[in-house]
């Protein structure tokens, strides 16, 4: 038998992401037949109750994606238990480690993180962290280098680095994974991935959502700490890397490693031409007092390598901006001549630079956009730019794409099965943490106060003139 612990299983993560991802595994019969799941929080509540309140949750889920099924619900129910428990007590864990068994267990910290370093000592004295005890971490671990080596410590102090799994839910979106396969699955790709060919590259999770009630932590964080320093470094660091020899998780976090430690830091003189912070103009009622919290951020940052010297790469994210949407774009140089004219633009339809575009949300797609002639027998070739998709289910036309996995259900296999290559090594988020605090270094530094932007729009001017002074423009201005 082996089993998955949730401490915090009550909460909002487990119920609304973390529950239903396993009744998904489960119904394509991908999780252990032995199996349990064991929920632990203080709430006083019975097994019946707690089986309810997730069947309320998964039932809905899985409906809406087709999918519902009673015999795949009357096994996930099988599975799971409910302990009520304070999981900073020994004592009170006991009892919770003589329910895992003699097998594996992994235990996934769905509570706040300042509890992570009372949790693990006291799993330590229960008698739960054994060699074949993995743990999951959940973000944000820390505000700052500091108080993430307080935290982490903690954390080593029991168990070794293999053991622990830092997860950042953008590793198991599928279309961060498919970029993996994309750029060392094929050959096409890897002479052109370099400063010769690619102009720079822009990174966006713009939100539509307002901050709402998260305020309390959100203006503790602020987009920088909350959204830039682990989602988005995390997709720099993919786009960015060199081939590593195998996709085991150390050579891939050792190349991302190696682009973590070449980015340029932002000094205090260089704040206000290559950053912006941004704040929605609701965010003060919201919260109810002024703050110079972000909501929005944009930096431009530089990878000081061979492969990457003079791309630019442009990150941004926000709040209660135009669109939900999540994107990498890469941004390839304009031909070297034009035999179309001087350039391009004598012919309708002027060159485009190719461009490949790696949409994560709303929908998941990668993209090219080339130039091809537009059909006809104009005695001037006339051009037009394609875009051809290559995603998955483009292959066979009529059927259907795949079901949209929710990223935990990819991240929770692989930390039940010790493979650790989809989460965050100690060293890399150190790192991450490190340019992070440079940059917020540097806005203290340079006074740099937020920008107002309007709710659902593409955040502050100042967002724009950080490409457009470089002669670029964001390319969602062009849709
Ligand atoms: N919600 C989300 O979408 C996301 C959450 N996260 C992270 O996941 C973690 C959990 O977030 P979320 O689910 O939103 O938080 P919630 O407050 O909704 O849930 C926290 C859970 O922890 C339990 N808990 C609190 N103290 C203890 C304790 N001493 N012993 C055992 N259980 C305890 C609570 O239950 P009780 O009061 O009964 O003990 C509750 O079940 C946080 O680290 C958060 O940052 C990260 C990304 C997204
Ligand atoms: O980690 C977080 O991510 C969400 C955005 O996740 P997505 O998968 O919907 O893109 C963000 O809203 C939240 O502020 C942040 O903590």
């Amino acid at each position: 038998m082996s089993a998955l612990i949730l401490f915090g299983g009550g909460g909002d993560l487990a119920l609304r992401m973390l529950l239903p991802s396993l009744y998904f595994l489960d119904h394509d019969g991908l999780l252990d037949p032995e199996l349990k799941i064991i929920a632990a929080a203080r709430s006083d509540e019975t097994r019946d109750a707690y089986i309810e309140r997730v069947r309320a949750s998964v039932e809905p889920r899985a409906k809406s994606d087709d999918v519902w099924s009673d015999e795949t619900w009357t096994r996930l129910a099988a599975r799971l238990d409910y302990v009520a428990l304070d999981a900073t007590s020994a004592d009170e864990l006991k009892a919770l480690k003589a329910k895992t068994g003699d097998g594996s267990v992994t235990a996934f910290m769905a509570v706040s993180p300042s509890l992570y370093g009372r949790i693990v000592p006291a799993m330590h004295a229960a008698g739960l962290a054994g060699p074949d005890t993995r743990i999951v971490l959940e973000k944000p671990v820390g505000r700052d280098l500091e108080s993430f080596r307080e935290i982490d410590d903690a954390v080593s102090a029991v168990f070794d680095e293999r053991q622990v799994f830092r997860i950042d839910h953008y590793l198991g979106k599928e279309t961060v994974q498919n970029l993996i396969a994309l750029r060392f699955g094929n050959t096409i790709f890897e002479p052109l991935w370099n400063n010769l060919t690619i102009d720079h590259v822009q990174i966006t999770v713009a939100e539509t959502v307002a901050v709402g009630d998260r305020w309390p932590y959100y203006d503790e964080y602020g987009a920088l700490r909350d959204m830039l320093q682990n989602h988005m470094l995390q997709l720099l660091c993919l786009v960015a890397m060199e081939p590593p020899s195998n996709i085991d998780a150390d050579s891939v976090r050792n190349e991302k490693v190696k682009v973590l430690r070449s980015l340029r830091p932002i000094t205090v003189e260089e704040a206000g031409r290559v950053t912006t912070r941004g704040q929605y103009t609701d965010y003060v009622s919201e919260r109810g007092a002024p703050t110079d919290t972000e909501t929005f951020v944009a930096i431009r940052a530089d990878i000081d390598n061979w492969r990457w010297a003079g791309v630019p790469f442009f990150m941004r994210t926000g709040k209660c901006m135009a669109e939900k949407r999540t994107e990498i774009v890469i941004q390839f140089k304009p031909v070297p001549h034009s035999i179309f004219g001087r350039d391009g633009s004598s012919y309708r339809g002027a060159i485009q630079p190719n461009r490949m575009i790696i949409e994560l949300q709303p929908d998941e797609d990668i993209s090219l956009e080339v130039m091809n002639k537009q059909p006809g027998l104009d005695q001037r070739m006339q051009l037009q730019p394609i875009t051809m998709s290559l995603s998955w289910g483009h292959n066979d036309r009529k059927a259907s794409p795949p079901r949209r996995r929710i990223a935990y259900e990819r991240l929770l296999l692989d930390a039940m099965a010790g493979d650790s290559t989809l989460f965050v090594r100690r060293d890399e988020a150190e790192e991450a943490w490190k340019w992070v605090d440079e940059v917020s270094d540097a806005w203290d530094g340079a006074a740099m106060k937020v920008e107002p932007y309007e709710g659902g729009s593409w955040g502050p001017e100042a967002a724009d003139l950080l490409l457009s002074r470089t002669g670029r423009r964001w390319s969602s201005h062009e849709r």
